[in-house]
């Protein structure tokens, strides 16, 4: 499917601008770092989980713990996804019990993806509490779930026909966030 791209909302700047502020609202949310543990979600949800713990240890001048979670075998559409699906590797470096954890996302759209990992995450063990960073918030009215999330990079409301496309320099050439849209949902 062919996309074409609206309007950049952010750059590498505004990107990282943004992880900063993400960074010092949980750490005065937390109310410093004692059993913070970030998680993120596969895939971009993980370079953004480690980019935060570095503004953390510069804020704090300690890290905290970075975990990853993939949630692919806990999508409630598995069934339509095909036969192998790709699984990476969840890695949680310790446990979860009562920890203050902050789960990290690029997108938060329809909410099921969160959904998904909260499933996962308490199949880990029990949390003292369950917070949500996200980069990009398209808005309350696309959610499917009653889930929102406690820390935001930027608050995009978009049209159903349109997608929000994060890029990282782990995974793409650039940094920034663009607005494309499907060339069918055009006129
Ligand atoms: O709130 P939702 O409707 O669940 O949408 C948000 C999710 O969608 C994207 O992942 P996607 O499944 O497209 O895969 P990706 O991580 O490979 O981009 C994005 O990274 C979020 O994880
Ligand atoms: O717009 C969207 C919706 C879900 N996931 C994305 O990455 N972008």
């Amino acid at each position: 499917m062919e996309l074409v791209e609206k309007s950049r909302i952010m750059d590498g700047v505004r990107v990282n601008r943004a992880l900063a502020r993400l960074a010092s609202e949980i750490v005065e949310d937390n109310q410093g770092v004692e059993d913070l543990y970030l998680i993120g979600i596969r895939r971009r949800g993980v370079p953004l989980a480690e980019r935060i713990a570095d503004k953390i240890a510069d804020l704090e001048g300690v890290r905290p713990p970075v975990g990853i979670l993939d949630i692919t075998l806990y999508r409630d559409d598995l069934s339509t996804v095909g036969p192998n699906p790709v699984v990476n590797r969840t890695e949680l470096p310790l446990t979860v019990e009562e920890k203050n954890i902050v789960l990290i996302d690029d997108v938060l759209y329809t909410g099921r993806t969160i959904r998904a990992a909260l499933d996962q995450l308490i199949d880990f063990g029990r949390p003292r509490r369950v917070r949500l960073a996200v980069l990009i918030d398209r808005g309350k009215e696309h959610r499917e779930l009653p889930i929102q999330a406690d820390f935001v990079g930027k608050f995009v409301p978009t049209k159903k026909s349109e997608i929000i496309k994060v890029m990282l320099k782990e995974f793409d050439e650039e940094e920034g966030v663009a607005i494309v849209e499907r060339p069918e949902a055009r006129g």
